[in-house]
């Protein structure tokens, strides 16, 4: 079996929805488990919705319900010509009911708790996936009665185990040549069945779950580019489709803020040894990237990443601190906030480090000025330079770091993998920063 997922953009409407149901046809005899996202950007429309209800504002956030309605009741229509079965009809009716008795507490109580906001998002994949089901006449799975979670709503963590056993039980049963599964990405439940959802983009996360449980031969990742391209498009447009990555350089990418994505996609599939690739929906014969294990070498850089903002701390040891002891204490403080650590460049005396800019500094600082002074940088950017042939190729930093030119570098770090090469820089001069090193990602041979 194999499994393909499709991401908001490629069912953003019924016309998209009709070319998936095309790709779908295509890939019966493959018994495709079809997971789906959210319909365009109806989950930042639902996170909308609740937010509104917070604050208090019902009537608001009943407005953003009915648009959300609107946009699925008109792509229902579309893609049934205006008879839309009744199952379907009732169907949407229900969720929608479930959505404004969400909103309707959440305004009551003028609380929005991590686990109502799941509860809320959960929605949108619900919607999409019941009316693609009906659509292509295949059987609709809740992925909630498979993709078992802990209970950290909003960002939970999937039990692959448990994920196996209840897809062999709920999923396998139903696959085979000739016909489809649908069900949802993004969404999981925990053993007491709460919905919880796996982080924003967790779609990608789904899948590879999905196809580990169900040992896939292949994982597919539909979107709207050519797969993986040498940078993001929206930042350097003329970036290259890269037709393969190993899993270690997806993995950085992926980390490092490639968001075509999710970071945490690679893991199930790299274990399982499934090969993933990420493909066009509107260009299924145009090109793709196939992300394996094995690693035939391209460029000696293969892609850049950025992300940002971030906040650099260059923490010095104030007294004569024993190097090694200095950095045990230094790394326990940042364990104990439970603060994680992007990157790390040591000196004698001083270390730099990253850390995302919305962790809280206060206490932080207040825990390291006990043995250290701090020097505080934010709005920072990493910039990453992943390659399998980072290590290999001579003069390849010089080149990188000569074409930055006048763009101050604060710090750089090579990754212990050495397939990452990372750099620090003004958060304003990032843009600027990857056009100039995708230059010299095209001309190294
Ligand atoms: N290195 C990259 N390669 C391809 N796409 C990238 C890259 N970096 C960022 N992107 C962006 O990721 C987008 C696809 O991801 P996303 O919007 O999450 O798609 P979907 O809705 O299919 O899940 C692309 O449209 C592109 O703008
Ligand atoms: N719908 C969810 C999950 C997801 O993965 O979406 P997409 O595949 O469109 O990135 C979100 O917007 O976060």
């Amino acid at each position: 079996m194999i499994v393909m997922k499709f991401g908001g953009s490629s069912v953003a409407d019924a016309a998209c929805m009709r070319q998936v149901e095309t790709l779908v046809r295509a890939a019966l005899p493959e018994a495709p488990l079809v997971v789906l996202s959210a319909m365009g950007k109806t989950t930042n429309a639902l996170f909308q919705a609740a937010r509104t209800a917070e604050s208090g504002d019902l009537p608001g956030a009943l407005e953003v319900q009915r648009a959300i309605m609107t946009a699925h009741r008109r792509a229902a229509e579309e893609l049934f010509a205006g008879a839309v079965p009744e199952s379907l009809d009732t169907a949407l009716t229900e969720h929608f009911g479930e959505l404004e008795l969400l909103l309707r507490g959440v305004a009551l109580l003028r609380e929005l708790s991590p686990r109502s906001m799941d509860a809320i998002a959960s929605l949108g994949e619900r919607l999409s996936t019941r009316i693609f089901a009906e659509r292509l006449g295949a059987a609709w799975v809740d992925a909630r009665t498979v993709l078992r979670t802990d209970g950290a709503f909003g960002e939970a963590t999937p039990d692959p185990a448990a994920i196996r056993g209840l897809a062999v039980r709920h999923l396998a049963p139903q696959l085979g040549a000739g016909r489809a599964v649908v069900t949802q990405g993004y969404i999981g439940a925990t053993e007491d069945g709460l919905t919880t959802t796996l982080g924003r983009g967790g779609s990608d996360y789904s899948a590879a779950l999905f196809g580990a449980a169900l040992g896939a031969t292949e994982v597919q990742i539909w979107t709207d580019v050519e797969g993986v391209l040498t940078c993001d498009p929206r930042i350097v447009p003329e970036a290259l489709p890269i037709p393969e990555l190993s899993f270690a350089e997806a993995a950085e990418l992926a980390a490092f803020g490639a968001k075509v994505l999710h970071p945490a996609t690679i893991q199930p599939a790299v274990e399982a040894r499934i090969p993933v690739t990420v493909r066009h929906t509107l260009k299924p014969q145009g090109r793709f990237t196939t992300i394996s294990a094995e690693v035939r070498t391209g460029r000696p850089i293969t892609a850049l990443a950025s992300r940002g903002p971030v906040t650099v701390l260059t923490v010095s040891s104030s007294r004569m601190l024993a190097q090694s002891g200095f950095l045990a204490r230094l790394f326990e403080v940042f364990g104990r906030r439970g603060v994680s650590v992007d990157l790390v460049a040591t000196a004698e005396v001083s270390v730099s480090l990253t850390v995302e800019a919305d962790v809280p500094l206060k206490p932080l600082l207040q825990d390291l000025s006990a043995f250290a002074t701090v020097e505080v940088s934010e709005d920072r950017a990493i910039i990453a330079a992943v390659g399998e042939r980072l290590k290999s190729t001579p003069g390849l930093g010089a080149r990188l770091l000569s074409a930055l030119g006048g763009i101050n570098v604060e710090m750089i770090s090579m990754g212990a993998n050495e397939i990452n090469l990372s750099l620090v820089v003004r958060r304003d001069q990032a843009d600027e920063a990857l056009r100039r090193l995708h230059r010299v990602l095209t001309e190294a041979a």
